[in-house]
């Protein structure tokens, strides 16, 4: 794996629910053309396909907590592989979740050259994800299950930031803006890359 992927970026992009990590990250791979994964979108396709595995993954997702590490670390893993040798970079949304996730990722695929936090307090998220909700279809955009989501959040995936913070790859990206604001700052990040 670590063979396949040289020179190849892995870029996590972490950050609270409804903070905005896919909506950047569609931009990015529009100017950028990287490779983008994401974490949630994975498992939803999962569920959606009806699989008993599905199933069991969808009564976690509602609830608002994290389903096992190895079953995300096997879909990402299984993505990457597939597009490790055309790709210039993947950009990895909503993950890792949990530091041990990280620990996981690195011993399995690869390490991160960088890692954007998109930051946004919880009044907005809390917002942006209830007014998602009006025509997401999402089970999880709820009142209810954005409270624990968040509560998941400040308790598991906040410590992932300052374990990177350590390395110095770590780009806090201020999201309390426009779209268009917050991507500017994502940009000044990705081209210093090179
Ligand atoms: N004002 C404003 N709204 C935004 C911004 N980014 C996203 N939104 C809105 O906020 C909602 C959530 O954005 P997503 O990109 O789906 O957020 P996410 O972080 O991927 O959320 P999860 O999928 O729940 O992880 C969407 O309805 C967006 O339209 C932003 O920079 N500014
Ligand atoms: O690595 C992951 C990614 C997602 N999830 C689950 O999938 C849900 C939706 O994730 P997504 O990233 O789409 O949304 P967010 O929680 O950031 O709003 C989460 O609440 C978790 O239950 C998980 O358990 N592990
Ligand atoms: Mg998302």
């Amino acid at each position: 794996m670590e063979k396949k992927l040289k020179g190849v970026k892995i870029i996590f992009v972490v950050g609270g629910p409804g903070s905005g990590k896919g909506t950047q990250c569609e931009k990015i791979v529009e100017k950028y053309g990287f490779t983008h994964l994401s974490s949630g979108d994975l498992l939803r396709e999962e569920v959606r396909s009806g699989s008993e595995r599905g199933k069991t993954l969808s009564e976690i997702m509602e609830k608002g907590e994290l389903v096992p590490l190895d079953t995300v670390l096997d879909m990402l893993k299984e993505a990457i592989l597939a597009k490790a040798e055309t790709s210039k970079g993947f950009l990895i949304d909503g993950y890792p979740r949990e530091v041990a996730q990280g620990e996981a990722f690195e011993k399995k695929i690869g390490s991160p050259t960088l890692l954007l936090y998109i930051d946004a307090g919880s009044e907005t998220m809390v917002e942006r994800l209830l007014k998602r909700g009006e025509t997401s279809g999402r089970v999880d955009d709820n009142e209810e299950t954005i409270k624990s989501r968040l509560k998941t959040y400040y308790s598991a995936t906040e410590p992932v930031i300052k374990f990177y913070e350590g390395r110095g790859i770590v780009r806090r990206i201020n999201a309390e803006g426009s779209v268009e604001s917050v991507f500017e700052e994502v940009c000044t990040h990705l081209d210093a890359l090179n």
